[in-house]
Order: structure tokens, then sequence, then C-alpha cells
């Protein structure tokens, strides 16, 4: 896949005291994070409810905020929506799909919402077929969106998510459909992309172990608030799944990352 445009000039990401919800009630509260440096991988834990979702569309620019985000030199909070856009990717956890179109369509369209880069417009069609390629769908290509199942559908979204490269992605489960060959390989291709690109990607997983194995760091998010943040092996212990999961259980490590056995529930 081409690089695209100015991603290697990805800024260092800062979140100082950002606050969002719904009908003027904070759900995410006093958030801070970083300075994430480009080019990391970053997965958001917390049980349910906790704010991840909402905390995405803040970073996102979809979600009302007050507080900073800042990428580089500049502030996202307050920015027009198009220029956040083309900056911070996000791809939801629910998949809206444009039926009708096909896979190759979509992408080339996702590729055409970005901002032009050194691609040029000649070699869309062949940048979108090496990010599906690359996704493991490149066989799919032109089979409609609406004929897919679950877990084709959400590599279809990753591929459109993928293919414009924005300086921040953000992913809000993008595994959870998908079985064990292609949760690794999606695993394995985000890092490959984030380290060549200089990406920052900010994922939400529910497995911790997975997110132990593919991140610099994780952000355990409890309440609406931040309960742990640093790198796996010391944001995730026993204590602090018993304290915001109420499970009990055990955190061993292990070559490439994490065993966490559960117990029972508290
Ligand atoms: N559109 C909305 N309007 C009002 N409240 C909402 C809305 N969306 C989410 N909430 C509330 O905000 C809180 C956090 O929701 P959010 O979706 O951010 O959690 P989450 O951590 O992503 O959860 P999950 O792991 O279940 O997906 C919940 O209490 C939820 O009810």
């Amino acid at each position: 896949m081409t690089a695209r445009g100015d991603s290697h000039a990805a800024g260092t990401l800062g979140v100082r005291g950002l606050e969002a919800g719904y009908d003027g009630k904070a759900v995410v509260r006093q958030v801070d994070l970083g300075p994430i440096e480009p080019g990391s991988m970053i997965s958001l834990l917390g049980p349910n409810a906790a704010g991840k979702t909402t905390l995405l569309r803040a970073l996102a620019g979809l979600q009302p905020a007050s507080g900073s985000i800042r990428l580089g030199e500049r502030e996202l909070v307050g920015m027009p929506l198009a220029e956040h856009a083309r900056l911070v990717g996000y791809m939801p956890q629910n998949l809206p799909q444009r039926i009708g179109l096909s896979v190759i369509e979509a992408t080339i369209s996702a590729m055409r919402a970005a901002p032009p880069g050194d691609a040029g417009q000649a070699h869309l069609a062949e940048t979108a077929l090496d990010t599906l390629e690359r996704v493991g769908i490149g066989h799919l290509a032109m089979e409609e969106l609406g004929h897919l199942s679950g877990g084709q559908r959400q590599l279809a979204s990753l591929a459109q998510a993928l293919v414009r490269r924005p300086r921040v992605l953000l992913l809000d489960e993008p595994i959870s459909a998908l079985d064990l060959h292609y949760q690794l390989r999606v695993m394995k291709l985000v890092r490959e992309i984030v380290r060549e690109s200089g990406m920052i990607v900010i994922m939400v997983l529910h497995d911790l172990a997975m997110a132990a194995r593919w991140s610099d760091r994780v952000v355990l998010l409890s309440g609406g608030e931040v309960a742990a943040e640093g790198p796996p092996e010391e944001a995730i212990t026993a204590e602090r799944l018993a304290q915001v999961y109420q499970v009990s259980g055990t955190v061993t490590r292990t070559g490439s990352g994490l065993a966490i056995a559960i117990d029972d529930i508290l």
C-alpha cells in the first residue's frame, strides 16, 4: 500500500481534561491521554457503558466535547468537522454499509473523501485493491456490500478506514466479528501500517490478552474516567480486574504478552 500524503509528518497526540456526554450530562470526565507518539498502537479497555465509544466519538469530533485534543501543533476541539475528519478517522462499532456498492467501490469512495495524497487519482483502484488484499478480502472486491457476512463486512469497513491513512485512526471493536485467523491477521496488518506510516491507532477491545499482545500502551476506562494507563503489563493487573470488572483472576506475563485467567465474578 502506498503511503498517502503527509502521514509521515504525523504529530504527537495529547488529550487534556476531555469531557463529553449527552443532554448536558458528562459521560466521559476529565480524561487525560498521552503524549501518544506517532506510530503507536493504544487499546482502550473497560466494562460495558464505561464511555469508550463516547470517548472515541469525541476524539473523532462526532460528539460535542470540552477540554483539549492536540495533534502536533493543532487543537482539534472546535475544529470544523470536515477538517477534523481528514486528520482523525473513525471506524464505528456498528457498521452502516452503503448497500448497492461493491466492496472496491466503497473502498475507492472512502479514498475520495480523503485529502489527495501522492497516490494520485489514476492509482485509486490499484491502492484500494492492494488494501483489500492486505486485509484478506481481495477476492471479494466485486461483491456487493449487502451480500457479505458480518465478519466480511467488518473487514470491508476496516479496509475503508485504513485506505484513507488518517494521522489518527480510531477503531471501535475492530475484531469483534472476526474468526481467529482474521483477528490475528487484522492486528498484524494494523501494526504493520502503524509502524510504516506513523499513524496513531486507538482501538476499543474487550479481549485484554489481545490488547496486551498488540498494544504499546493500554487505557483502562471505568465510569467515564481513566482508571489506569500505561504499558499493558503495568496497567492490567489482577487488582484492576477486580476493581474495574468485578472479577477475580490471575494475570501472568508470557513471551508475547499476558495470560489472563478469570476465575469467578465478585
Ligand atoms: N446517544 C446517547 N444518548 C444518551 N446516552 C448515551 C448515548 N450513547 C451512549 N449513552 C450512554 O453513555 C454511557 C457510555 O456509553 P458508551 O457507548 O460510550 O459505552 P462503552 O464503554 O462504549 O460501552 P460498550 O462496551 O457496551 O460498547 C452509557 O451509560 C450509555 O447509556
